[in-house]
């Protein structure tokens, strides 16, 4: 095991952040909080921008290439004085005024993120270079969010924040995982080297209404699939564990950690931990106990367990998730039916 005990607070700087812009101190500036949200038209991206719309001294910009995303999730707030949606690929410059960044560009599921492996590490690498120049410039500060995949397939159960990780560097899903951990390497340097406020978020794989129906992660594709009636495919070999969070809890935890004073990197997941083969008799229980569930071949490192040590964020944040995944399935199974048009049987 590869232990970083230097993880965390000495790794920071105590060198003072770039100053935000003039205009902060304008007399005639609103005291609004402009705040950016890149892949905000993605899943967990659109429902982080329901949340902070709710509050009104918030403004919200949005940029999204819509390479997984739709300008469908984000329909409610178009039009929307204090809100903007700009079509913009990460990978090139930006230059907006804002306080506040929270950098979600980038594909997550596998299958989409595999599809072009060069773009994913362009987004991951140019893209985070790219944000953090501009929270440079304009002295934003600038929340990144990272992922358990960060962790490789885990020699250590569960997995602390100190975990160094067990990636494979060439692997297939090295342009999402290495990338990651690149874009985390950056983030430090430039709050080391610049002073930039930085918070880093490892999300654990995360669940809930708007997942594009044809995501290809595993929750999705149980529940499109138990309500079309087609066969539940469980990859082989069906022990490997993951643990899931409810998207509500992952944006309350995620504005948490943004708002907080600490850098993290900071574990975001639920520990509740279930193998493949339970997560589909789960969905079977919940949604169609007549579907069948099939044994389908897997993909190349596919990590073999996966649970969040939660400790930090509980002390640190006061977060801990509140939705089960029997409470979070249900919910996401509401959307799903009136997006398909399945209606309930019975
Ligand atoms: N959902 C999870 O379980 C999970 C787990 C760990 C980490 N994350 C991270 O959280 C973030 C959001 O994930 P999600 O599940 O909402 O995924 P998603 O695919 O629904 O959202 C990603 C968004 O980023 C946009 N995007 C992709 N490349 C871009 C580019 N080059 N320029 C501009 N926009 C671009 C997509 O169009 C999409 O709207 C990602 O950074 C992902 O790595 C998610
Ligand atoms: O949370 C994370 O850190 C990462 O988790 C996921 O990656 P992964 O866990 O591999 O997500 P899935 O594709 O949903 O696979 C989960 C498990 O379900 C299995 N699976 C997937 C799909 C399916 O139809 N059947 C099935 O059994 C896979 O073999 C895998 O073991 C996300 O897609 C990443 O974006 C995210 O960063």
């Amino acid at each position: 095991m590869a232990n970083n005990s230097s993880n965390g607070v000495h790794q920071t700087t105590t060198k003072s952040p770039p100053l935000p812009s003039p205009l902060r101190f304008s007399k005639f500036f609103q005291s609004n909080m402009r705040i950016l949200v890149t892949g905000g038209a993605g899943f967990i991206g659109s429902h982080l921008v329901d949340r902070l719309m709710e509050n009104e001294k918030n403004e919200v910009i949005v940029v999204d290439n819509y390479f997984t995303g739709s300008k469908d999730n984000l329909k409610k707030w178009i039009g929307h004085p204090r809100f903007e949606l700009i079509r913009h690929d990460v990978t090139e410059t930006l230059l907006v005024e804002v306080d506040r960044i929270y950098h979600l560009a980038c594909p997550a599921s596998p299958i989409f993120y595999k599809y072009n492996p060069v773009k994913t590490i362009k987004t991951n690498v140019i893209g985070t270079l790219n944000m953090l120049g501009l929270a440079k410039r304009v002295g934003a500060r600038i929340l990144l969010t990272s992922t358990s995949e960060v962790y490789g397939d885990p020699l250590v159960h569960p997995q602390p924040e100190s975990y160094w990780g067990n990636v494979n560097p060439i692997g297939v899903r090295s342009c999402y995982d290495e990338g990651k951990r690149v874009a985390e390497t950056l983030m430090f340097d430039y709050h080391r080297q610049h002073g930039i406020e930085i918070r880093i978020a490892r999300i654990f794989n995360t669940y809930g209404p708007r997942m594009n129906i044809d995501d290809g992660r595993v929750v999705s594709n149980f529940i499109a699939q138990a309500l079309r009636d087609e066969p539940l495919t469980v990859q082989n070999p069906g022990t490997q564990t993951r643990s899931f969070c409810y998207v509500s809890d992952m944006v309350d935890g995620l504005i948490r950690l943004m708002e907080g004073e600490h850098t993290g990197p900071i574990n975001i997941g639920n520990p509740g931990e279930f193998t493949m083969l339970e997560l589909a008799e789960t969905v079977k229980e919940l949604i169609n106990p007549g579907v069948e569930i099939k044994r389908v071949e897997n993909t190349p490192d596919d990590p073999r367990q996966r649970k969040p040590v939660i400790t930090k964020a509980k002390e640190l944040l006061g977060w801990e998730p509140k939705i089960t995944l029997r409470e979070g399935l249900p919910l996401m199974e509401e959307d799903f039916r009136l997006r398909l048009g399945a209606a309930k049987k019975n």
